[in-house]
């Protein structure tokens, strides 16, 4: 049994198919090639070519977009987003979460942010806001009796400077639910020292 389904144990009706997750799409190779796009981006952050590199690096990057979308599939097939088995699910646009546990108690990750999600001398607050509001996501997936919950609004208070390229820690959960509201609470820590904590009305909508 996956975390997904043990954690589905309290719905009343099924995940939908597109939270349910999957460990094969896009193949066994598939969790290096989103690590390799992550690293592009990574390194990105860190270069000034002069112009005849930044044309050369353009010419190859553009070989691989076209050769990417040669193969594409709708959003609802792809295997980003989708591959429980890899970190933030195979979706290079989010912080490389993993997660350590999930359940109707919520939702604890480890996340590595990295050169990509740098502000100035520490993670960018957006990515702190996005790693929240995904882990959001799965701790009212998993307690909506129907559907799913989409965020209302998302407050985050900065306690202390976040690192990157150290593994940290979050834990969000739902604290309260009052018909389709759904009152959420979040904290991320850099081993004992609170780095940020997050406070979400989600909203329990049908899954159309
Ligand atoms: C395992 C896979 C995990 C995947 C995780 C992915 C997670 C991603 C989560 C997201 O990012 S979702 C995308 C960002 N969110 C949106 O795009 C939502 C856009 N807004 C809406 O669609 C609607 O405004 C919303 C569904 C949130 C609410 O509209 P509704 O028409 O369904 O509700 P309504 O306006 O009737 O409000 C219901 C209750 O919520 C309250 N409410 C709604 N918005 C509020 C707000 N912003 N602040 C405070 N209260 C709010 C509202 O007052 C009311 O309270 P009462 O029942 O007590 O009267």
């Amino acid at each position: 049994m996956t975390s997904t389904q043990q954690a589905d144990a309290g719905r009343t009706s099924e995940l939908p198919k597109w939270a349910r997750g999957n460990s094969h799409r896009g193949g066994p190779g598939f969790g290096e090639l989103i690590e390799q796009v992550r690293s592009v981006m990574d390194a990105s952050r860190f270069i000034a070519p002069g112009d005849d590199v930044a044309r050369e690096l353009t010419a190859d990057l553009s070989r691989i977009v076209e050769r990417m979308q040669a193969i594409a599939v709708p959003v609802d097939d792809a295997a980003a987003d989708s591959r429980e088995d890899l970190p933030a699910r195979g979706n290079p646009s989010l912080p490389p979460f993993e997660i350590i546990d999930l359940g109707s108690e919520g939702v604890v990750a480890e996340i590595v942010f990295r050169a990509f999600h740098l502000g100035r001398l520490s993670a960018h607050g957006g990515n702190i806001s996005l790693l929240f509001d995904e882990l959001a996501g799965y701790a009212t997936m998993h307690r909506v009796t129907s559907g799913f919950a989409r965020t209302a609004f998302l407050k985050v208070d900065y306690r202390s400077l976040t690192p990157i390229d150290r593994p940290l820690r979050a834990r969000v959960w739902v604290e309260e639910i009052d018909g389709r509201k759904l009152h959420v609470l979040g904290t991320l820590h850099d081993g004992d020292r609170l780095c940020a904590d997050m406070t979400a009305l989600f909203i329990q909508v049908p899954d159309a």
